[in-house]
């Protein structure tokens, strides 16, 4: 079928218009990274804005407020206009479960995002449980494993993760919790005390007592099956779209699916399944395989095959590592270069090299990603820009400096120096204030909530805070690792080597343990703890004593945190930059047990590296050790040298069919005032994109001045 609408500056794909104008009420486009899901979206809104749809009936879901933006970027590429797309609903699942769920409830929801203040909740279902079957006649009771450690929570709290975003802590079993939890796959323990953790969280009301990241969406699906009849509620959408259906879960497809029986709307959902990278949070890519298909009988999938972020030889590097079968659509040699190193440092270093050579080849720095597998990584990283002074941005994951581990060092060395006060900004002296009760454990302490701000306002008051609450007196006795390393920061001169010291205490704490206490997650915990070690070693080879160390890293935090508008690179973690792209991405640390990650499944870690390569646009450079023993196994399997014959061949075809491609229309910069001259002579107006045009067809010759 013939488009409406003709986008600006692309030529879509013969698949591509073929999803834009499917007619079907149910429609899945299923595609490769980069094959233009985002932008066939876009494309099909505009296809709907072109056929009459009014913007405000027009729902465009997205899985993660980064992928939400992308979208939104995608339509104004196309050419839609800003004030148009201001009036669609652009929005995340989250989003509109909260959205919901406030208008349900009538008030604004709050969430507690810190899962170590989720602890005291799951402790007190580990004692409801134990009083409810300890001692319950039935072996399977006898059997209950409660333990309170800090390892033990975090994995309640990701079963519990893990079974809401299945929807598998209600159902037929209800009556026999042990069936349920065998159903479900998970230890009974651990099922029954996610049951217990959801009555205290719901407290037998139906309005949540509390709720964290992903309750909202939790909670709106499970009212939704309770009460399907809630889904009338949903505004009276007409076109509802939603992006990246790999990261969906039972959750969130039990929304979308009411949505799509309650409107009436029509459907277009796209995905890729070799991005699933949350199995965690229940991605799945049985929804892309068959639960759509199931739920609509009458769906229809379109294949989105071309990608059209980078060339051949980029695009058949991926489909040797996915075993997949794509091609590029783009006429240009997409670079591939492979640098090696010895130390983490000089990993760095060859980074700072690459984005210099961007640099020195005129291209923007802004389109330059420096991507990682995790964000531990970033301290040779940062400590490399800030020294070569490039600006470099940290979008999702925090700059080093401002993490909680790294914080709380921060505030040893301000308590040991008294010099809190250097510190600039409010807010990273209120979380240094934040960090150090963390870790000291006592940021539960009544009243801690006031004296924290009172020390940000009054930085002397820092020391004697940290020291008084578990010193004057109460020193001598006090026991903890915390109280130890207070007494032993009270001898140290100003000018003693800050790595010792800061090695020094982190023994004292045992910061790896404390870690897993303040993170809860082993995952996260191992990273931490790795950032910690990071920070001592940079302090180490500084070679700095107490007070120089303190006042470079502070100078360092005002040269990261500057606000820039360009000149600066993007730093940050590839799980976290899913469906953007970048001319330039950089990929360093690509060796063994940092990525893949030994912790991580090998089919997501896999995944997850893909989605880090496919960012590219122009050039990729890949950092890896000079040993080959120790790279990622992850390089061999692109068998980048092996696809370089057939890429070349793949790009001269390319080159040929560019050169034969003609436009459809013709776009006119004719104004308002023109209106009536420029319709006079045959021009015809375009109502979404909002500007006059021509059929290619058409002679040009009066249409020069607008052309
Ligand atoms: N027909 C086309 N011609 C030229 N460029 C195109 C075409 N379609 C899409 N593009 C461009 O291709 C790039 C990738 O598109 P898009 O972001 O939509 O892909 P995606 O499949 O959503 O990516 P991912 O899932 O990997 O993030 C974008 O820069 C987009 O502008």
């Amino acid at each position: 079928m013939a488009a409406y609408f003709i986008p600006s500056r692309i030529h879509p794909t013969a698949e591509q218009t073929d999803l834009q104008t499917a007619t079907q009420p149910v429609v899945l486009g299923e595609a490769n990274a980069g094959a233009a899901k985002t932008t066939t979206l876009a494309l099909r809104i505009a296809e709907s804005l072109a056929r009459n749809v009014e913007p405000a009936r027009i729902l465009a879901l997205a899985f993660t407020p980064e992928a939400r933006d992308v979208l939104r970027q995608r339509l104004l590429d196309i050419g839609v206009p800003w004030d148009t797309v201001n009036q669609l609903d652009i929005l995340t699942i989250e989003d509109l479960a909260m959205r919901t769920l406030e208008q349900l409830e009538g008030e604004p929801l709050k969430l507690t995002l810190q899962p170590r203040r989720l602890k005291t909740h799951v402790w007190r279902a580990i004692d409801a449980v134990a009083a409810q079957y300890a001692g319950r006649p039935g072996s399977r009771y006898a059997e209950l494993d409660l333990r309170k450690s800090e390892i033990a929570v975090s994995g309640y709290l990701d079963t519990l993760l893990r079974l809401k975003a299945r929807m598998a802590l209600q159902g037929e079993h209800d009556d026999d919790p042990v069936e349920a939890a065998e159903v479900a796959g998970e230890p009974l323990t651990d099922y029954l005390v996610a049951l217990a953790y959801e009555t205290i969280r719901l407290d037998g009301a139906e309005q949540a007592q509390f709720r964290t990241r992903f309750d909202p969406t939790y909670d709106l699906a499970r009212m939704l099956r309770r009460e399907p009849g809630c889904a009338q509620g949903f505004p009276r959408y007409r076109v509802i779209v939603c992006d990246e259906l790999h990261d969906m879960n039972e959750a969130s497809f039990v929304i979308v699916e009411a949505l799509i029986r309650a409107t009436g709307a029509f459907f277009t959902g796209v995905g890729d399944k070799h991005q699933v990278i949350h199995d965690q949070l229940g991605a799945s890519h049985d929804y892309l395989d068959f639960r759509f298909r199931h739920a609509f009988p009458a769906l229809r999938s379109y294949p989105l095959t071309t990608t059209y972020r980078h060339g051949p030889h980029l695009t058949l590097a991926i489909d040797a590592l996915m075993d997949n079968r794509g091609s590029s659509g783009v006429p240009d040699h997409t670079e591939i270069r492979q640098l090696h190193y010895d130390t983490a440092e000089e990993c760095a270093q060859r980074v700072v090299e690459a984005i210099k050579a961007w640099k020195k080849d005129k291209h923007r720095l802004e389109q330059c990603a420096v991507l990682m597998r995790d964000r531990h990584q970033s301290i040779a990283l940062e400590n490399a820009l800030i020294e070569a002074g490039i600006g470099y941005r940290v979008p999702v994951m925090k700059g080093y400096m401002q993490r909680e581990e790294i914080l709380f060092l921060r505030g040893v060395l301000a308590i040991t120096l008294d010099d809190l006060r250097a510190v600039p900004s409010y807010e990273v002296r209120t979380a240094i204030v934040e960090a150090l009760a963390a870790f000291a454990g006592m940021e539960a302490a009544a009243g801690f909530e006031k004296v924290k701000h009172d020390i940000a306002k009054e930085p002397s008051l820092l020391p004697g805070f940290f020291r008084g609450h578990l010193g004057g007196d109460a020193l001598a006795d006090a026991d903890t690792a915390f109280a130890d390393v207070m007494r032993y920061l009270a001898e140290v001169a100003p000018d003693s080597p800050a790595g010792e010291v800061l090695a020094e205490v982190c023994r004292r704490m045992d910061v790896a343990v404390v870690a897993k206490r303040v993170y809860v997650n082993p995952y996260a915990a191992s990273v931490a703890a790795r950032s910690i070690d990071g920070f001592v070693a940079m302090a180490r080879k500084s070679g700095l004593g107490l007070a120089a160390f303190w006042k470079k890293i502070n100078a360092a935090e005002v040269f990261a945190s500057r606000k820039r508008e360009k000149d600066f690179v993007h730093l940050d973690c590839v799980a976290d930059v899913k469906g953007q792209e970048f001319g330039h991405v950089i990929m360093p640390y690509l060796e063994v047990n940092e990525f893949p990650n030994p912790l991580v499944p090998a089919r997501t870690e896999r995944n997850l590296f893909y989605v880090g390569v496919s960012r590219t646009r122009q050039r990729l450079t890949l950092l890896s050790p000079t040993e080959a023993e120790r790279r990622s196994g992850f390089l061999r399997q692109m068998q980048i040298a092996a696809v370089a014959p057939k890429a070349d061949q793949a790009l001269r075809q390319l080159e040929d069919k560019v050169r034969e491609e003609r436009p459809v229309r013709l776009y006119l910069t004719a104004r308002y005032e023109d209106r009536e001259e420029v319709r006079q002579l045959g021009a015809q107006f375009d109502t979404v994109r909002k500007q006059w045009y021509i059929d290619a067809g058409l002679d040009t010759g009066p249409f020069q001045r607008w052309l």
